[in-house]
């Protein structure tokens, strides 16, 4: 068991005593004796006579041949009879004949009766294993200090263990020592012969056993078992080779054995199985025949060696990988050290700061930028890569070097090549592009177009957006695009401030690095939706880096020094036009995108949107034949809004439809006509009839003007029956509106029935209508909410064609509001107006004088084929509109020019 000691240790020098004392022991006692038979001590005086006696030295005569292998004696001053013992339990492992063992002895009633015992003169204890051994080293008290054999943590025998729970079979060992300890003493035994316990003798503060001794059987020693003490033998050599750590004390084992003694050898053998659990231990102990026993033991440092083995291996992988991981490491950190030397690599922040400079080298940049840049590249030397400043210092000069300082793009400002690039992407839109061709001229001329804002402005898919571009790309200008629409932080234009984790700086500056020119063109889509929110005012953010005044040295709060966005040209584009920021307002340049009418729908489907969609459907000309009539009819009954983004989506619907039926049909051409619409993109989403083929008394034609563009706008009124006489409104107000209209177009109600029932006393004092009538007015399209005061003159002619009984002519149109005094004042949103109308396919329009201006500004194509009529006062309408009886009638009987754009089917939205 000292031997197991040395073997658990690390140390293992601390046990030299120990072992000096075994091999003493072994040497001089047991393990080379050849263990001859007890001559039977009769009582404890016997033994303790026998005390003095000095031990054989020599082995026997029967150890040394090889003809019979002897049972194990002991020696002679051991009795060998049945005794009374003191018993000492075991909790790890069973003590074998010829192992020396200390023993902690804890509890100081145990203590006091070893003391009084050893006073006795009283050497001898049983020492048995037991039951609960192996059940865990907690369990069992652990490791003893300073012995091997584990007792219960609470101390020794504690009112005595239950001999129940001892093995029956175990050994006799002779106190050779009593040592105290701090926790108690320390007892070394000698264990000699194996005993068995028979019964209870009494209890104290030990246990006391009956025991008798278990006589081993005497065999022959025949082949097998000298086979088997062989095998032992080399086993044991092996565990030998394989555990150095214990090389010495397994060599001084393994020469102290008697090889030929087999009892010996099985006893030894299960000792250094180290591993080996109690029960299996104890079962060698039991075991009474020998070949059994060695071939048990055989199996205990089979399997210790093959632990060891496995052992071994994983400590050995462990160490490949570590040591792999580390040579990885140094060869690495030996290679950087090459390369540096070498001139190969140098330091990451001396790279880093070298490809940052390079970006600089064909750049001109500012002073004040230059200084900053230099100030962080010191500072980045000094930082180290790890750390997270390192990472801000080093993305903020990414940033202040990628800035294209000083890289303009070279404007190519002929005209006529403008012209060409605008037409070849847009169809029509004259007056744009000549405003166009005029800014460019003027930018010829000063030798630069910078410094101007264009806005432009106008309905959804009127093209502004990809008009922006083609300015771009007219100009050789690199183009950077983005919505400013629903934008309420202030930091997207601005950038954030370095200090936020994830800074980073604003869209100009994200424009400029995109663009790699100081001179793009931004195209600022959704100005005029532009959000506001708690995180600032973008719109005098915006203000700041449009404003020709200031962009000069605009400042990013990233960036935080100043950029020049003077030579950028701003390109906005909006909706409408009032929910503009008025400081930003001022600064731009408006060029309105009305609208289309239907023929130039029609030839821009024809010359963009077809061959587009074509092309991303893969289809070709020959393919897909799209004729003029499907386009019309589809721009006409299926997409009337005043762009062509809807005419677009349905040409591509229609390409796809028909790329799906050539590819399933295997069809080498489809021609698409009017009649095939219905089965390629469904029934037409407007109402077929005509609302108002003749107009009835009491309804008059309105120009609406909405965000969508244009639109025409019906006035209805009827008489809703008189006071008392059943009718709706009896006790009520004398006109009542509905149609969702807001304050401003209610208060023109109001105007309009005032204004009428004194225009109608004073044109035919006889018609006393509106002194009994009871008026409901409604504005179509009730579902749109409607405001404005530009419906007063259609509101008036529609009251006073209900109360003269005379329809409005079909093919009239009017915009004007209302003076109580009947003066019809200007209004806005003429062009869009005269586009809905023409679209509507009218052909007379009542417009207020004062919008002569707007009229004449109008480009030839949308004022051909209408007639215009300018009318400062309420009889000027008049004229026209109840021009004479049968003026409605007959305008009545000839409605639009173009029946099927039955102006009924426009939609309306707000006044
Ligand atoms: N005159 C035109 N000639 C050729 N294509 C046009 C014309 N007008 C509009 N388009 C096409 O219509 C589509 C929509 O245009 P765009 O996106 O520029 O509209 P938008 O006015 O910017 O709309 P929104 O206000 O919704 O942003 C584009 O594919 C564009 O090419």
């Amino acid at each position: 068991m000292i031997l197991q000691r040395v073997l658990r240790s690390a140390r293992p020098e601390r046990y030299a005593g120990s072992l000096e004392r075994l091999t003493r022991l072994t040497q001089r006692r047991q393990w080379t004796l050849p263990l001859r038979q007890s001559r039977g001590f009769s009582s404890e005086s016997d033994a303790a006579a026998a005390e003095n006696k000095e031990p054989p030295s020599q082995p026997s005569e029967h150890s040394a041949s090889d003809a019979v292998a002897q049972p194990p004696s002991i020696v002679q001053r051991v009795p060998f009879r049945e005794l009374v013992l003191p018993c000492i339990p075991l909790y790890r492992r069973p003590l074998f004949p010829g192992i020396v063992a200390p023993i902690l002895v804890q509890d100081s009633a145990a203590c006091e009766a070893f003391l009084a015992m050893k006073d006795g003169g009283n050497r001898f204890a049983g020492l048995f294993l037991h039951k609960s051994a192996g059940q865990g080293r907690q369990q069992g008290g652990g490791e003893a200090p300073g012995g091997i054999t584990a007792l219960p943590a609470d101390g020794l025998l504690r009112g005595a263990p239950d001999p129940d729970q001892l093995f029956k079979v175990g050994v006799i060992g002779e106190l050779l020592r009593m040592a105290p300890r701090p926790k108690g003493l320390e007892l070394t035994y000698m264990c000699h012969h194996r005993i068995r316990a028979t019964g209870v003798a009494r209890r104290e503060a030990l246990l006391f056993l009956h025991t008798e001794p278990v006589q081993e059987e005497k065999v022959e020693q025949t082949t097998s078992i000298r086979a088997y003490s062989l095998a032992v033998v080399e086993t044991l050599r092996e565990l030998l080779s394989a555990g150095s750590l214990y090389k010495e004390q397994l060599e001084l084992l393994l020469e102290s054995v008697d090889v030929n003694n087999p009892y010996h050898l099985a006893d030894l053998g299960a000792c250094l199985a180290s591993t080996a659990d109690a029960a299996a231990l104890q079962e060698i102990l039991e075991e009474p025949r020998l070949e059994e026993r060695l071939s048990k033991t055989l199996g205990l440092l089979k399997s210790e060696l093959e632990t060891i083995r496995v052992q071994r291996k994983i400590s050995r992988q462990i160490e490949e990988n570590v040591s792999n991981a580390q040579r990885k490491f140094f060869l690495n950190e030996q290679l950087k050290y090459i390369r540096k030397e070498l001139g190969l690599e140098k330091d990451e922040r001396e790279s880093v700061k070298s490809k940052l400079l390079a970006r600089l080298e064909q750049k001109q940049v500012p002073k004040q930028a230059a200084s900053v840049i230099d100030e962080e590249m010191q500072k980045l030397s000094a930082l180290d890569p790890a750390s997270s400043e390192y990472n801000v210092t080093r993305n903020y000069l990414d940033w202040l070097t990628i800035i294209p300082w000083g890289v303009y793009s070279q404007d190519n400002l002929d005209i006529q090549n403008v012209r060409a690039v605008l037409d070849e992407d847009h169809y029509g839109m004259d007056d744009v592009k000549k405003r166009i061709q005029e800014f460019i001229a003027i930018g010829k001329l000063k030798g630069t177009v910078e410094g101007k804002i264009l806005l432009l402005s106008g309905p959804p898919g009127v093209g502004k957006t990809t008009i922006g571009k083609s300015i771009a790309r007219a100009l050789g200008r690199k183009c950077y695009r983005f919505s400013v629409g629903g934008m309420s932080d202030v930091a997207e234009i601005k950038g954030h401030r370095r200090t936020y984790v994830g800074a980073m700086p604003g869209k100009f500056i994200q424009a400029l690095k995109v663009a790699q020119t100081q001179n793009p063109l931004i195209l600022i889509d959704e100005i005029d939706k532009l959000g506001r929110g708690w995180q600032g005012d973008p719109s005098s953010a915006l203000l700041e880096a449009l404003d020709p005044e200031q962009n000069n040295a605009f400042l990013d709060h990233y960036l935080d020094v100043p950029v020049d966005l003077s030579k950028t040209l701003f390109i906005c584009t909006a909706n409408v036009i009032d929910s503009i920021p008025s400081p930003l307002l001022d600064r731009m340049e408006n060029i309105s995108l009305p609208g289309y009418i239907l023929e130039e729908k029609v030839a821009i489907a024809r010359r963009h949107l077809v061959p587009q969609a074509r092309k991303a459907a893969g289809l070709t000309a020959r393919q897909l034949v799209i004729r003029e009539g499907a386009l019309r009819a589809l721009a006409r009954d299926y997409c009337r809004e005043a762009g062509v983004r809807s005419l677009q989506k349905q040409i591509e619907r229609i390409c796809r439809k028909v790329a799906l039926q050539i590819v399933n049909q295997d069809i080498g051409q489809m021609v698409v006509n009017s009649e095939s619409l219905p089965e390629l993109v469904g029934k037409p989403p407007y109402a077929s009839e005509l609302a108002y083929r003749r107009m009835p008394s009491g309804v008059a034609r309105g120009l609406a003007w909405t965000p969508l563009g244009g639109a025409v706008l019906y006035v209805e009124s009827i008489d809703t029956g008189h006071q008392g006489s059943g009718g709706a409104f009896t006790g009520g107000p004398r006109l009542h509106t509905t149609g969702q209209i807001g304050s401003v177009m209610k208060e023109s109600s109001d105007i309009a029935l005032s204004f009428a029932r004194r225009f109608l006393q004073a044109k035919d004092p006889a018609n006393r209508f509106f002194e009994r009538a009871y008026i409901h007015m409604h504005v179509p399209e009730g579902a749109t909410p409607k405001d404005g005061p530009s419906a007063g003159c259609t509101m008036v002619t529609s009251l006073l064609s209900l109360a003269l009984n005379r329809p409005v002519p079909s093919d009239l149109a009017m915009t004007g509001e209302m003076t109580l005094t009947g003066r019809i004042l200007p209004v806005g949103g003429i062009r869009e107006k005269v586009v809905a109308a023409k679209r509507a396919g009218l052909k007379r329009v009542l417009l207020p004088q004062q919008n002569i201006r707007d009229w004449e500004e109008l480009p030839d194509y949308i004022r051909r084929g209408l007639e215009v009529s300018f009318v400062s006062s309420y009889d000027d309408v008049y004229r026209i509109a109840f021009a004479s009886a049968g003026a409605g009638a007959s305008a009545g009987a000839s409605g639009p020019a173009d029946a099927n754009a039955d102006d009924a089917r426009e939609t309306t939205a707000v006044a």
